[in-house]
């Protein structure tokens, strides 16, 4: 079975989005994933069909209804086992290693919040894995969804031009990427490493492994002392 993405939303307009375009669009028209998108309002019972009240408490905004999203969350996934997300500054950051695992999965079902966020009850009882883009406040989840969903669709079984470049990307092996060039061999008085042009494999695969070490150490060094055993052969696919 295909992967399968539902999304829920108060703007299904804005998916499949970029998804639609390039390897993914290809990948999508392909067969090779599926996304629906599900208007949240469609589960409202009241004639204005409301799907947001003011906060418990009192505060400025406005909260997505617990009974609302829970009929929506029944609907498209009740007695199944795809990982229900929604999309939460205050969930747990999205990592590459949760991406691999989503994408080895059937699919995911994902809500986005608007507002001020969704009531806490559709979160507990609904089992819902609150997952964050960054720390930073969109407007809505749909941007997060989708970037979400991007991460997962490029590493589908055959979805990317060639598979092993997705072995090879930053954070795989617990590094940030070595650095990258192409010809000309000279551009504004810059050449390439000599390295890189001298045909020794070895070599090369030694200053990328310095070059990923160097980089992380200075961007990232979260990474390295969340990974102090990182032993890599660049050249090599990385193990899961
Ligand atoms: C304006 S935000 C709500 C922010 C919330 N009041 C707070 O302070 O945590 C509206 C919706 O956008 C989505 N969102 C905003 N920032 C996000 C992020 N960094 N990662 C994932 N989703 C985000 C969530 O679905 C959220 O419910």
């Amino acid at each position: 079975m295909p992967f399968r993405a539902t999304v829920l939303t108060l703007y299904p307009e804005m998916f499949p989005g970029h998804l639609g375009a390039s390897l993914a669009g290809k990948a999508l028209e392909r067969g090779q994933w599926s996304i629906e998108a599900v208007q949240i309002r469609d589960f409202a019972e009241d004639k204005h069909r409301t799907v947001d009240d003011t906060p418990a408490g009192g505060g400025a905004g406005m909260v997505l209804k617990p009974d609302v999203l829970a009929r929506a969350i029944d609907q498209v996934s009740a007695d199944e086992d795809r990982p229900r997300l929604l999309m939460s500054p205050r969930g747990r950051p999205l990592t590459q290693a949760r991406v691999r695992e989503l994408s080895a999965g059937p699919g995911v079902v994902i809500v986005c919040g608007r507002f001020e966020g969704v009531d806490q009850r559709v979160i507990d009882t609904r089992n819902l894995e609150e997952v964050s883009i960054g720390d930073y406040i969109l407007s809505g989840g749909e941007p997060a969804a989708l970037v979400v969903l991007d991460a997962i669709v490029r590493i589908l079984p055959g979805v990317m031009g060639n598979e092993l470049s997705g072995l090879h990307e930053s954070f795989e092996g617990g590094l940030l990427e070595h650095p990258h060039y192409t010809r000309p061999q000279l551009f504004e008085g810059q050449e390439i490493p000599a390295v890189l042009t001298s045909g020794n494999h070895g070599a090369v695969a030694k200053w990328r492994e310095a070059e990923a070490r160097r980089l992380t150490a200075e961007r990232r060094p979260d990474l390295l002392e969340h990974n102090q055993n990182v032993e890599r052969d660049p050249a090599q696919p990385v193990k899961k």
